[in-house]
């Protein structure tokens, strides 16, 4: 069998709403998706439609009001909240629109952190941060706090810091949403790189269109459904 096509993520069924009664707001109704081993799907649709709660969902954030989420092959839904974090960590990166880092640590600090937490060895993870600043072409910044660095740069350390552990599956909420078009297209340009070069399979949901076509495959959310996308007809 292809190992490519194997799936690392599966959403089945899936069901989400918030609120209740009369206010009732259903974003999500009987959703499928699959993300196979090596994929990059761009998750292109308009703004309150539920690309985060997917996301959220897929990332073991969120638990569905209806269906199955597996990570890897592993059905999630019924484990422990323990246990649904040991997975996210072990499986799962994530880059969102705004940065994330921790403000009181350099960029290379920031990208060391989940490794040490995975239980690595200071050096490794230092040469593996290393490697990742260098290879986004940030490796001068090193020793700069978050507050030191560009967007750009703030969202490069970031894309570092979701594939230090060689996630099973990469997640990112709209990475270059909050920047100027030539940044976002240079960020997009190194993520993507980066993601292809380290076989990452990648869900990135993103407003823009010409970015989108640059994945595998695009899909859109439509009646609380996932379907297939054309972003060139768009
Ligand atoms: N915790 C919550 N409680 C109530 N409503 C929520 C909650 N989270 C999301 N929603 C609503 O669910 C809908 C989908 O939200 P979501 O953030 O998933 O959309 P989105 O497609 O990512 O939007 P955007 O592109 O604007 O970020 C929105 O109408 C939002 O207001």
């Amino acid at each position: 069998m292809n190992q490519m096509k194997k799936p690392v993520l599966t959403l089945t069924g899936i069901d989400r709403h918030y609120g209740q009664g009369e206010s009732v707001l259903s974003i999500l109704k009987g959703a499928n998706f699959t993300l196979n081993a090596g994929e990059t799907v761009a998750l292109v649709a308009p703004s309150g439609t539920g690309k985060s709660t997917l996301l959220h969902l897929a990332g073991l954030l969120e638990h569905p009001d209806a269906g199955e989420v597996k990570v890897g092959g592993l059905e999630c839904n019924g484990l422990s909240d323990e246990r649904r974090t040991a997975i996210r960590r072990e499986s799962v990166g994530f880059v969102y629109q705004f940065h994330h880092l921790l403000p009181e640590f350099s960029a290379i600090e920031n990208i060391m952190m989940p490794q040490l937490i995975a239980g690595l060895g200071m050096a490794e993870a230092r040469e593996r941060a290393s490697q990742l600043l260098d290879y986004m072409r940030i490796g001068h910044r090193a020793s700069h706090r978050p507050a030191e660095l560009s967007g750009g740069e703030q969202q490069r350390v970031a894309i570092a810091r979701a594939v230090a552990n060689a996630p099973l599956v990469l997640l990112a909420d709209e990475p270059t949403g909050n920047l100027d078009p030539e940044t976002a297209s240079y960020v997009f340009a190194a993520l993507e790189a980066l993601v292809r070069q380290s076989g990452l399979s990648a869900l990135i949901a993103t407003h823009n269109h010409d970015l989108a076509r640059r994945m595998d495959r695009c899909v859109t959310l439509a009646d609380g459904k996932v379907i297939a996308y054309d972003p060139g007809a768009a």
